[in-house]
């Protein structure tokens, strides 16, 4: 026993069943301050008044880490346990000391509570990161077609089936994404965005379901965890579900059905628990019929589908739209820009708007960095917006000369009626000099009527 236990470098201690020690290791004895020899046999009360042994034998019950001061005044955190026999009869008592010093326990009690502390934080920042970054807070519209998308989305969020988001590009599917995570029982976990379309096909794969070591050259030491993996628990988004290849497919619906993944070049599978949200501006019915996407796979995920209504179709919506979103971009980009003129607002109000949203928000972007008012203009918005289709159609008698004349005119006068005739802002942002505006001014006879 001796030269089992002397060369352990843990104070350890063996009593019998009557609490007589019977093996106490070198460092123990140096620690309470006697020779071995002195020690053994003694029942443990003589050596340690305090000994809690005898409790520990009759009432059979470990104590763990418990705080012990010794009669040379010296405390440590100490581990007892009593040792049964088969018949459940207490055969010895056995005791280490954990820490020869209480300060010892507090200062790695102390280190721990740091790194938990830091540890937390590394969290909080990683759940930020990875977090839902809209609400339905920021989903604007009021549009009969909007509300009902939203009211949509809020029941989907509720529950935990998966959900198909349809809409054209930038009509907000992204937003509607992180706004179910956010409002669903799973906001605390992550969102994990993967775009199917951005990935190259023979990448997705390990993107999606990761890889274990040496699963193919440049694979990473210990292999990698795949999105699914970091999502579980949370939602993953996968964004432009219509590019998915057909091999893939296959899998994400295997993954869907079993809820478990295998990393590429593994053969364990892993339990994920994930609510998908895929969106895509594709028809995916017409892909079914066409063959180029799994049925079987549409209808998984088709569970709750939410059509998003692209601009041109939310009736009422644009004019407060814009509004809104001028507010926000304005205070993001540090300047004060409130006003949208009549003249401008009915351009907004009668372009089609195939970006939707996307294409909104940029437009009102640049015109805020156009203007030097609080006012954005017609002149601060693209031609494509303000353009005047008629003038790219020959009408009869029309010359090249009479178009670009017509064109020059109705410029210049879209500029002075924008800038309350202002004819030094006007020159500058045409770039001509004031004497020639001044000269087409009376060529077309723009000045405003003498009031
Ligand atoms: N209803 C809305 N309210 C406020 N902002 C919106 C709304 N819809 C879209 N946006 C804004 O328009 C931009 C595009 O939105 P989002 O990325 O969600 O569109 P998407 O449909 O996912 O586009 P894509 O199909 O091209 O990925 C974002 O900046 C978003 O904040």
């Amino acid at each position: 026993m001796e030269k089992l236990f002397d060369p352990i470098s843990v104070p350890i201690i063996l009593v019998d069943k009557d609490t007589k020690i019977r093996m106490i290791n070198q460092i123990f004895a140096d620690y309470l301050g006697f020779p071995k020899e002195e020690i053994l046999g003694k029942p443990v009360l003589e050596v340690d008044e305090f000994s809690r042994f005898p409790y520990v034998l009759s009432s059979k019950k470990p104590e763990i880490a418990w705080k012990h001061k010794f009669k040379n005044g010296k405390t440590a955190i100490v581990h007892r346990i009593p040792v049964l026999d088969i018949n459940q009869e207490v055969a010895y008592g056995f005791g280490l000391l954990l820490f020869q010093d209480v300060k010892e326990f507090k200062d790695i009690i102390e280190k721990n509570k740091l790194l938990e502390t830091a540890l937390n934080y590394a969290e909080e920042q990683l759940k930020h990161l990875h977090g839902a970054k809209y609400s339905w807070e920021n989903i604007l519209g009021t549009s009969e077609k909007m509300v009902l998308a939203i009211y949509m989305g809020r029941r989907a969020s509720q529950t935990k089936s998966n959900v198909l988001l349809l809409g054209e590009s930038g009509t907000g599917k992204e937003l509607f994404a992180h706004a179910i995570h956010h409002s669903s029982n799973r906001q605390h976990e992550r969102f994990i965005k993967v775009n199917c379309a951005a990935i190259p096909a023979e990448l997705l794969e390990s993107e999606l379901f990761g890889y274990v070591e040496g699963a193919f050259t440049g694979a990473k030491k210990g292999g990698n965890p795949g999105k699914f993996e970091l999502a579980s628990g949370g939602s993953i988004f996968l964004d432009e579900i219509g590019d998915m290849p057909l091999s893939m497919q296959a899998k994400l619906l295997r993954v869907l059905q079993e809820k478990e993944i295998e990393r590429v070049g593994g053969t364990r599978t892993i339990p994920v628990d994930v609510r998908v949200i895929a969106a895509t501006n594709k028809n995916l019915e017409k892909m079914v019929e066409e063959g180029s996407f799994r049925e079987d796979l549409f209808y998984r995920l088709n569970v709750m589908s939410i059509e998003i209504p692209p601009l041109r179709e939310r009736e009422n919506d644009t004019a407060d739209m814009a509004m809104k979103l001028l507010e926000k971009l304005s205070s993001q980009l540090g300047v004060y820009v409130s006003t949208i003129s009549k003249n401008a607002m009915e351009h907004l109000l009668n372009y089609h708007w195939p970006g939707n949203v996307r294409e909104l928000e940029n437009v009102l972007e640049r015109a805020i960095n156009l203007t030097d008012t609080d006012t954005i203009h017609s002149i601060h918005l693209p031609f494509r917006i303000t353009g005047n289709k008629k003038l790219h159609k020959l009408s009869k008698g029309q010359t090249l000369k009479s178009i670009l004349e017509e064109t020059e005119k109705e410029i210049i006068k879209n500029y002075l009626d924008e800038l309350n005739h202002n004819k030094v802002k006007v020159a500058d942002i045409l770039n001509i000099s004031r004497s020639s505006l001044y000269d087409k001014i009376e060529k077309y006879q723009l000045n405003p009527p003498l009031s």
